[in-house]
């Protein structure tokens, strides 16, 4: 499979903050999480993907095409949503479906009803009287009814009820089904990724800390818990991150065999979910409780 994202030395500074160094190829045909705590870059990064904000160094490809020479036909190929509110709040759904279509060649109406009808989107209510999850539904609608090979989600699932939340997650599994469409998904709620993403990129103040497939992941981390006394200056060494109480520890190594060669016998030795991955990853080695 090709890389449908590829992104070479991207360099972004809003003075004190840096997006360093990203160059990160995104495979075609599968589901993508982006996660990292507030701040990160996430939104920079996807927003450059979208045409949105200038990289001040480094190149941008989709598709096999250098974005800054094609975007106008690379954005035809992507579908984006964000929970940012990126439409005229004045305006009806209907009103702003039909500013929006025109934009698109491959525009489908009868799939748009599809969703619209799915999504129980009032076509006469006005943008601003949407509700939050009703926004990114709408957002949702547009994405999928413009035959988009890349869909584009930036905290899709931040506003959204569970059960809604849970029929997003299957609508973009079975959208992945057909090999040719690719999926990057930012988000905090590092469940839905264990549920659906088959890559996982996690940035950290700017920086990629790792792009793994998910389940490399869980062959490369190991998470420990046991009592402080195992803790001595070479199992220390060990670990990327700890979480010390008065009675124990609980913490991440990031090579698992070395790992379980050492505390195998004498700690708890587990797969760490995501969550973990990133809160270890993100606090280091001095946490106390
Ligand atoms: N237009 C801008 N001007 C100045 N600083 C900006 C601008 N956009 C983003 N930043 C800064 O860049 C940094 C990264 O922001 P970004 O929104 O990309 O992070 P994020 O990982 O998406 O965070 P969150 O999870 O909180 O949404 C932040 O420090 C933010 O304040």
């Amino acid at each position: 499979m090709s890389d449908c994202i590829r992104l070479d030395h991207l360099h972004k500074s809003y003075g004190h903050f840096q997006l360093q160094d990203i160059s990160l190829g995104v495979k075609e045909g599968y589901i993508t999480g982006l996660i990292g705590p507030n701040g990160a870059g996430k939104t920079t990064l996807i927003k450059m993907i979208m045409g949105m904000v200038h990289p001040d160094q480094g190149e941008i490809q989709l598709f096999g095409l250098d974005h800054k020479e094609h975007l106008p036909a690379n954005k035809d190929r992507i579908g984006y949503v964000s929970d940012e509110n990126i439409y005229y709040e004045q305006l009806t759904v209907k009103q702003m479906k039909k500013v929006i279509a025109p934009f698109y060649s491959r525009w489908d109406e009868d799939t748009y009803g599809k969703y619209q009808e799915l999504f129980k989107l009032s076509p006469g209510k006005k943008i601003k009287d949407l509700s939050k999850g009703m926004k990114v539904k709408f957002s949702l609608a547009i994405a999928l009814s413009h035959g988009a090979d890349l869909l584009i989600m930036d905290e899709p699932t931040s506003g959204l009820d569970p059960v809604f939340r849970r029929e997003l997650l299957d609508l973009l599994t079975e959208h992945i089904q057909d090999e040719r469409k690719s999926i990057i998904f930012s988000t905090h709620n590092t469940t839905d990724l264990d549920r659906i993403a088959d890559y996982i990129v996690f940035i950290n103040d700017g920086r990629i800390v790792f792009h793994e497939m998910k389940e490399a992941l869980a062959e490369k981390y190991l998470l420990v818990k046991g009592g402080k006394e195992l803790l001595d200056r070479d199992v220390r060494r060990l670990f990327l991150g700890i979480r010390e109480s008065a009675h124990g520890f609980e913490g991440l190594i990031q090579n698992r065999s070395e790992g379980e060669r050492y505390l195998k016998e004498t700690a708890i030795c587990e797969t760490p979910s995501l969550e973990e991955i990133m809160y270890f990853s993100v606090k280091g080695s001095d946490i106390r409780v």
